[in-house]
C-alpha cells in the first residue's frame, strides 16, 4: 500500500512544483499518474522512492513512513521501470534481471529459476535472449527485460515513469497489454506515470489527473469522464471523449440494455470493456457475454445502443 498524505515539493528557487497532493493505492490497484507535461507527476513518483524528498507533509509505503528508512533498504522493496529501461549496457539479460536478487543474497538456483519464469511470462526466449546484451535488443525487448529486473525480486510496488513511452504505438499496445494481464501485479502495489490518456484508462484502477502541481481528481476512468470534478477534468478528455467511454464502461455496467438468450460458450464476460466488446463485434459480427444472472448475444448495433441509454440516464 502506498499512501501520500499533502505531500508538497517546492525547489531551489522556491516554486512549488507539487502542491497538497494526498492518495491512497491499495494492493492489487493501479494509480496512473496523468497529466500535461510539467504537472509534476514524475516529481510525485521520484518522492515515493526518495530519489527526492517532500518538502512538506508524509508518504508511507506499507505503513511505513519512507523519510524513517534508509534509501538503499527502501528500494528494495520496490521495483521502478523507466522510459529508457535503464539497463546496464555491459550486463547481459541474465546479469541485468539478477541485479536485486543477488543484493539480497538470493542462491544461485533461486535466481536462475525466478530468471526462467520471468523471461517465459514477458514472452522472452531464454535461449536466445538470456546471455546477449541490451544493444542487441529491440526497444520492446530491452523495456521488457527492464520489466523482468524491476519484478525480479517480487517486491511488493512497483513505480513505473512513462514506462512504455519509448516504444512505436504498435509494440506499446501490446506490450501494455501483456503488462495488464501480468499475474504478479495481483499482489502489488502500482503507481505509473503517463501523459497518454489511452494508457491511462486501459491500466489504472485509478487516475489521479494533475495540472501545475495540484491535483485535478482522483477516481476511476468511468468516474473522471462521467462525473468530471471541474472543467479542467471535462477538457482533458474532450478529444478522445467516445473512445475513452467505451474504454471506461465495463459490459456489466450496461447490461440492462442488453438482451437475454441462453446461448453458450460466451467469449465475454461483465468485466470486460465496451471497447473490447467493440472490438470482438466489428470481427466477429455477433459476439457472446456471461454475465452473472444472464447471457446475451450482442453486436455493434446493440451494443452502441446500450451505451446511449447508459449515457441518457446520466443526464
Ligand atoms: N531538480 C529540479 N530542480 C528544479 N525544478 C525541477 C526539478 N525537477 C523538476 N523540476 C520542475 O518541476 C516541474 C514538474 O516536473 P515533473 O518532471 O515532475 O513534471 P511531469 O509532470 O513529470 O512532466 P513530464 O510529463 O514532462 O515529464 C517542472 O516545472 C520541472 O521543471
Amino acid at each position: 500500500m502506498i499512501q501520500l498524505d499533502n505531500v508538497s515539493k517546492s525547489f531551489g528557487s522556491g516554486k512549488t512544483v507539487v502542491s497538497n497532493v494526498s492518495f491512497t493505492v491499495n494492493e492489487g490497484e493501479i494509480m496512473v499518474l496523468l497529466g500535461t507535461s510539467g504537472s509534476g507527476k514524475t516529481t510525485t513518483l521520484r518522492m515515493i522512492n526518495r530519489l527526492t524528498d517532500p518538502s512538506s507533509g508524509s508518504i508511507y509505503v506499507n505503513g511505513t513512513s519512507v523519510t524513517t528508512q534508509q534509501p538503499e533498504t527502501l528500494r528494495r522493496g520496490i521495483g521502478y521501470v523507466l522510459q529508457n529501461n535503464g539497463l546496464f549496457p555491459h550486463y547481459t539479460v541474465a546479469e541485468n534481471i539478477a541485479i536485486v536478487p543477488e543484493l539480497s543474497n538470493w542462491d544461485k538456483k533461486r535466481i536462475t529459476d525466478r530468471t526462467a519464469v520471468l523471461m517465459e511470462k514477458l514472452h522472452l526466449a531464454a535461449d536466445e535472449y538470456l546471455h546477449v546484451y541490451p544493444h542487441q535488443l529491440s526497444g520492446g525487448q530491452q523495456q521488457r527485460v527492464g520489466l523482468a529486473r524491476a519484478l525480479a525480486a517480487d517486491p511488493p510496488v512497483l513505480l513505473m515513469d512513462e514506462p512504455f513511452g519509448a516504444l512505436d504505438p504498435v509494440t506499446r499496445a501490446s506490450i501494455r497489454k501483456e503488462f495488464r494481464n501480468l499475474d504478479e501485479l495481483r499482489s502489488k502495489t502500482v503507481i505509473i506515470v503517463t501523459h497518454d490518456v489511452q494508457e491511462a484508462f486501459e491500466l489504472g484502477t485509478y487516475i489521479c489527473l494533475m495540472d501545475k502541481g495540484i491535483v485535478q481528481q482522483v477516481g476511476t476512468p468511468a468516474e473522471l469522464l462521467f462525473s468530471p470534478a471541474n472543467d479542467f477534468v471535462h477538457a482533458f478528455f474532450e478529444e478522445q471523449r467516445l473512445l475513452l467511454e467505451l474504454k471506461a464502461l465495463k459490459l456489466t455496467t450496461i447490461r440492462q440494455w442488453l438482451n437475454n438468450t441462453t446461448h453458450e460458450n460466451a467469449t465475454l464476460n461483465g468485466n470486460n470493456s465496451c471497447w473490447e466488446a467493440l472490438e470482438q463485434t466489428t470481427e466477429h459480427d455477433i459476439v457472446t457475454v456471461q454475465f452473472e444472472d444472464k447471457i446475451s448475444t450482442i453486436n455493434t448495433n446493440a451494443l452502441m445502443d446500450a451505451v446511449k441509454q447508459y449515457k441518457h440516464g446520466l443526464l
